[in-house]
């Protein structure tokens, strides 16, 4: 979220010149422009440090710029400045579990934009060769490769660094998150296996709803396998902070780019809370537009849901917010010491064993979580937070539930 200041390319950009990343898997980058503006990220949604760049064109932030300019035969076109010699070499890898799909296909698209991949991966059970394709002809550095069918699926996962797992049904209008569990809790625990034998070591983002039990599913399903490693699994609930920053910003008459709302609890209706009282910048907000923008930012799945009137639920926007997660991990993995991000992961921080909050990432998953957060809550956060845990509580106990139950019909 956008306590991360620096987009991945700024991470990288440490390496820009003479700093070098120890154990970085990212070679130097030797990108040097001379500007007088600053380039804003907003992979972080968060102004960036450092970089000059001459606009603020900013989309995924400056690592994707720089790699469109890279991939571009004329790059003078796109940069007035002359002093500019881009060559990323990337060597992340990463997997996409339903990559045809409506997530899938633009998250794949974002994530190829990416200079730190050299490797991406589409795995789906059909149409997914074409989507390969089609991705494969951009000029820009990672290799995409296609994968159809259960007899892909493991040497889709091979030496994968991040599986992002958005494979089952979205809703239609009438429908909560839980309604799809009879259908995805079984998909994502077939895919969840598979990155167990896979790829144990890789970071999974859990984006198939319902995540309240999806990621406690995910969980049961890698310790049975003896492989779970609760600072690498995350549910995304990134679309949830996007929403918020938007709203907020919106609402207050902010620039979109300086606004930061920490999203705890979960990700569905009542779970989903935003804390306004630590938006960032400190905002003085009504009691009545506390209460109108926290249902809004609960609803807002339900609002795409219905504008799309049958047709699926949020796409685009859940692309971009988990390229924006895929991106965050990717910089803490090449080293970069200060990303930040919401997600719904393993937890102490209340009595419930799964929890949404801001948690620090780096090389080894999650290294610390934001306990702060939690601290002098407002009275209305407060009352929010008491009232989502018995049904958060009950979300993770279904997931759990569903795997024990799988083991002994398997037995
Ligand atoms: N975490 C979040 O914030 C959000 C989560 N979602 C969830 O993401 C999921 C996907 O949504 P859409 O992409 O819109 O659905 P979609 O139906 O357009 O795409 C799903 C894809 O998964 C594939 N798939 C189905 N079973 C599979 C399997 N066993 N292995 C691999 N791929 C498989 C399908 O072939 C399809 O291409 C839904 O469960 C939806 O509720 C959607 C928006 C936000
Ligand atoms: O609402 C849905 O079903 C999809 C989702 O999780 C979201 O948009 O937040």
């Amino acid at each position: 979220m956008a306590a991360a200041t620096a987009s991945f390319s700024l991470g990288s950009a440490a390496s820009f010149g003479t700093v070098s990343h120890s154990g970085s898997k990212l070679k130097s980058y030797g990108m040097r422009v001379n500007s007088a503006h600053h380039i804003k990220s907003y992979s972080g949604l968060k102004a960036a440090k450092g970089i000059t760049l001459e606009s603020e064109i900013s989309f995924l932030g400056k690592g994707i710029y720089a790699t469109l300019l890279a991939s571009n035969r004329r790059p003078e076109i796109l940069l007035r400045s002359s002093n500019h010699n881009f060559q990323p070499q990337a060597s992340f890898k990463v997997a996409v579990i339903g990559a045809a799909g409506g997530i899938g296909q633009p998250l794949a698209l974002l994530i190829k934009m990416s200079p730190l991949i050299s490797a991406l991966h589409l795995y789906d059970i059909a149409n997914v060769k074409g989507v390969a394709a089609d991705l494969s002809h951009c000029n820009t550095p990672a290799q995409v490769l296609g994968f159809t069918g259960p007899s892909e699926l493991a040497n889709s996962l091979k030496d994968v660094d991040v599986v992002v797992i958005p494979a089952g049904v979205p809703r239609k209008p009438g429908m909560t998150r839980d309604d799809l569990f009879n259908i995805n809790a079984g998909i994502v625990k077939s895919s969840v296996e598979a990155v167990a034998d896979n790829c144990p070591e890789a970071f999974i983002h859990i984006i198939s709803n319902p995540v309240n039990s999806t990621v406690p599913i995910a969980a049961e399903v890698l310790k049975k396998k003896g492989v779970y490693n609760p600072k690498k699994l995350f549910g995304v609930t990134t679309l949830d902070v996007v929403r918020a920053n938007t709203f907020v910003a919106e609402k207050k008459g902010l620039r979109l780019i300086d606004v930061d709302v920490p999203v705890i609890g979960g990700h569905a209706g009542i779970t989903i809370l935003p804390l306004l009282s630590r938006a960032k910048p400190s905002v003085k907000f009504s009691d009545e537009e506390i209460g109108e923008l926290t249902v809004r930012i609960q609803n807002a799945g339900t609002e795409v849901v219905e504008a799309k009137a049958g047709g699926g639920s949020a796409t685009l926007s859940m692309a971009y917010a988990a390229a924006r997660f895929v991106e965050s991990s990717l910089r803490a993995l090449d080293g970069d010491g200060d990303v930040y991000e919401c997600s719904y992961v393993q937890s102490e921080l209340t009595e419930l064993p799964f929890f949404a909050s801001r948690v620090k990432l780096g090389r080894k998953g999650i290294e610390a979580f934001v306990k702060s957060d939690l601290e002098g809550l407002s009275e209305y956060e407060e009352k929010a937070l008491e009232a989502l845990k018995p049904e958060l509580r009950a979300s993770i106990e279904k997931g759990l539930a569903f795997v024990e139950k799988q083991a002994v019909v398997s037995a």
